[in-house]
């Protein structure tokens, strides 16, 4: 059923911040800074190519220090870019005001002429998928005791987002790129470009796949059939490639299959350490097993077999044993025939209905003795 009055609402808001007047009405009521073009033009030493710390979708993206001295993230949209105009609109509209400790602040942002550039504060560590996954990659200096940490605050940051927001947030692009590490690497979930305000009594969205290869639940991918789901699955198996160092969309280990599918082997042939990182030197086997296993418990293929995320922060924060009977097969990429970002074109429609699952016919994830266990305290 489509939901035309909350589609309204979201128009009229977005009409209000894109122009240049209208935004300063905007900006002044939400706590949002607006910047004057020269001001980041300056900030970045006229976007010098030395400030440059990397380019995405969007655009470009530059260090830059503002005349209070504060150091920050200055993207700038390529002017080509009609998907990064659609995106800018939708990363003000939902992230502004919200202020969470394990999500990108996003701190201003300028309209000026054909300009649009958003301003957020700057993270020293730059992207988990440097840190962990690329070739000059910092994975030796990322303990357990990091990763450990960083998956955690990616789950909290998401737990917010999905149930401490209102109306909730589904971001759509949970990624190692799109995780950002402090100075302390403690991460940050950025990138707001393609989230969705998910209204509580919708229980899905049909609407054009947005995210990335690797990444995708499958029956977002194959059906834009939209829920939290999709994020805890996106996260799944995020949380498998900081243990393994892997990226889930390359196909890796000997037989040359991807990670999640391999995960699921090692799990079937009780393997599981296999997974661990060979640049983990030092680890408590136990607990990496555990959060190995909440991956999985994200990753199946039934939607509505996923926890919550108030679920997943349960069983990553105590140390339970849990049942490998009650973990069912993961839904592999190769099952949703789909790809990258924006590539199915259908309009959003809401649907609402008293089954939570969208549709799923399968148990809900409950968190039971037969799930997990209370391990005694040693
Ligand atoms: N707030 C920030 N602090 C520090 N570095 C940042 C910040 N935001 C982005 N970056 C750097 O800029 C890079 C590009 O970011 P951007 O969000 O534009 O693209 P992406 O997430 O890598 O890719 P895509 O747009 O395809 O999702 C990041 O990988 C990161 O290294």
């Amino acid at each position: 059923m489509r939901c035309s009055c909350f589609g309204a609402l979201f128009s009229r808001k977005r009409h209000l911040i894109d122009s240049e007047k209208n935004l300063e009405g905007f900006s002044s009521e939400n706590n949002l800074s607006l910047f004057s073009y020269i001001e980041l033009k300056s900030a970045t030493d006229n976007f010098h190519p030395s400030n440059k710390i990397g380019r995405g979708g969007f655009g470009t993206v530059y260090k830059g220090i503002l005349r209070n001295g504060i150091i920050v993230a200055v993207k700038v949209l390529s002017a080509d870019s009609r998907q990064g105009v659609r995106e800018f609109l939708t990363e003000i509209d939902i992230i502004t005001n919200i202020k969470h400790s394990n999500l990108v602040e996003l701190i201003g942002c300028c309209v000026e002429g054909s300009n649009r550039i958003l301003v957020y504060e700057y993270l020293e560590n730059g992207s988990l998928d440097r840190a962990l996954l690329g070739s000059n990659s910092d994975a030796g200096r990322l303990n357990w005791y990091i990763r450990s940490a960083i998956c955690m605050s990616i789950a909290r940051g998401l737990m917010y987002l999905h149930e401490e927001l209102q109306p909730p947030v589904v971001h759509r692009d949970i990624k190692a790129s799109n995780i950002l590490l402090d100075r302390n690497f403690l991460p940050k979930i950025g990138d707001f470009g393609v989230a969705k305000l998910f209204p509580d009594d919708i229980t899905h969205i049909s609407t054009r796949v947005a995210g990335t290869t690797g990444y995708l639940a499958p029956e977002y991918a194959l059906k834009g059939q939209l829920t939290k789901k999709a994020d805890i699955y996106s996260f799944g198996v995020l949380v498998l490639e900081i243990i393994s160092g892997r990226s889930n969309s390359k196909s890796w280990s000997e037989m040359g299959i991807p990670l999640l599918e391999w995960t699921w082997t090692l799990l079937e042939e009780e393997r599981l350490t296999e997974l661990v990182d060979a640049a983990l030197k030092d680890y408590p086997e136990d607990q990496v097993i555990r959060y190995i296993k909440v991956a999985l418990f994200c990753t199946q293929a039934a939607a509505g077999r996923r926890p919550s995320m108030s679920q997943v922060v349960e069983m990553l924060s105590r140390p339970v044993l849990i049942n490998n009977q009650e973990i069912t097969r993961p839904g592999y990429m190769e099952d949703s025939g789909k790809t990258s970002r924006g590539t199915r074109a259908t309009n959003s429609t809401f649907s609402r209905s008293k089954d939570s699952t969208s549709g799923d016919t399968t148990t809900p994830f409950s968190l039971t003795h037969d799930t997990v266990t209370e391990m005694s305290p040693r």
